[in-house]
């Protein structure tokens, strides 16, 4: 009988193959995937929320399980590829607090044979989380705010960055964008100016020569910003209309999660924004009352090439979807037994 145990791959493991171009590769496929009218077979039923405690869902703590198939999508490496996952993630927004700190988000991935369905690998997937996340915004500001001003505009235009919660997706998200366009400015902000302070510094022992500023309030923060990425556990909006600069053209990552997925950016700002979300049907049962219509999936924008309009404010609200790890998991599966192969 051959061997059904699946492989383990723990954190450790995984690290090295979470670069930026196969993650952000892979996010794409999977924003593209899902659009109705693209060749992929997506299957990604709405995922589930067990809350843990029966206060305060979001104080207690939350277990979300996320399935997904990709069929046929389109990878560079592979040609088409497929796909069958499922993930497995937590949030409990008191770990910070802990001592010793734990990570707010941790995750496993399970991958299985799409062919079969047998469990292929469990895969450690808290960076993966947070690394896919990070790239669905990289991959929104490219094409909702840098290509509204030509097809080069990641490589040349210069920005202004906000950071507004400076935990984990902060501080990637920072370093994530100054990494991949030309920030001149990074603006932080966090609750605890301690947390943006330790931004600050890690920005400077990683991305040699740039500005950073930690700032007392988010309106600070986002004044002068041409991107705002903001990722917080906040109920409350912690971005309002009056924030953004007076000119427009302002694209907002809503990354972050109260009780509801849209609870840091004020209504205000919804309202003058044209609003788009990685999926239609996540949108359907996690948007609920969001104070501003859809304009489009980010995967339609990028297959139409409808960009928004300069002077446009835009708000890619970033609900995390299933396919988004399904697909990077399969990246990463897929780089590990390259290079088993190449040590053969
Ligand atoms: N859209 C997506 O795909 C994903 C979204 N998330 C969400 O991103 C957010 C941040 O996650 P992590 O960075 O991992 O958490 P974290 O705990 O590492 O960081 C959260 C930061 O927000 C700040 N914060 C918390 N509550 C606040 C409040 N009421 N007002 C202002 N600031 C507050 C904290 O000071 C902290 O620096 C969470 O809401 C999480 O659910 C996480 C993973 C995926
Ligand atoms: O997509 C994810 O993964 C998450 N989304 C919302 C918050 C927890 C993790």
């Amino acid at each position: 009988m051959s061997d059904t145990t699946p492989a383990y791959y723990g954190a450790d493991a995984v690290g090295p193959f979470l670069t930026w171009p196969l993650v952000n590769e892979a996010v794409e496929s999977a924003l593209k995937a899902v659009v109705k009218s693209s060749p992929a077979l997506t299957a990604q039923p709405r995922r589930t929320f067990t809350p843990i405690g029966s206060q305060s869902v979001q104080d207690q703590g939350l277990l979300l399980t996320m399935p997904a198939f990709v069929g046929n999508y389109e990878t560079s490496s592979r040609g088409g590829s497929s796909t069958l996952a499922c993930k497995l993630v937590t949030s409990f927004s008191g770990n910070a607090q802990r001592q010793p700190p734990l990570p707010s988000i941790l995750a496993h991935v399970l991958v299985f044979s799409h062919q079969t369905g047998q469990l292929a690998a469990i895969m450690e997937a808290t960076d993966l989380t947070t690394r896919r996340t990070v790239a669905a915004s990289l991959v929104s500001t490219k094409y909702l705010y840098f290509r509204r001003f030509g097809p080069d505009a990641e490589v040349t235009r210069p920005i202004t960055v906000a950071i507004v919660g400076c935990g984990v997706q902060g501080q990637m998200h920072a370093l994530a964008f100054c990494q991949s366009f030309r920030v001149r400015k990074l603006l932080c902000n966090n609750r605890s100016r301690a947390k943006a302070e330790e931004l600050a510094k890690l920005i400077g022992l990683e991305v040699g020569g740039q500005a950073v500023e930690v700032c007392e309030s988010s309106r600070e923060a986002c004044h002068e910003a041409d991107v705002i990425c903001v990722a917080t556990f906040a109920k409350e909006p912690l971005i309002h209309s009056q924030d953004l600069k007076p000119s427009g053209g302002v694209h907002i990552n809503a990354v972050g999660a109260g009780e509801i997925h849209f609870s840091e950016v004020a209504p205000s700002v919804y309202r003058r924004s044209k609003v788009y979300v990685d999926c239609y049907a996540n949108a359907e049962a996690e948007l609920v009352g969001l104070p501003a219509p859809i304009t489009a999936e980010v995967g339609e924008v990028i297959l139409s090439k409808d960009y928004p309009k300069e002077q446009d404010i835009t708000v890619f609200q970033s609900m995390g979807m299933a396919s988004e790890d399904a697909c990077v998991a399969q990246a990463v599966l897929d780089a590990i037994s390259a290079g088993k192969d190449k040590d053969e």
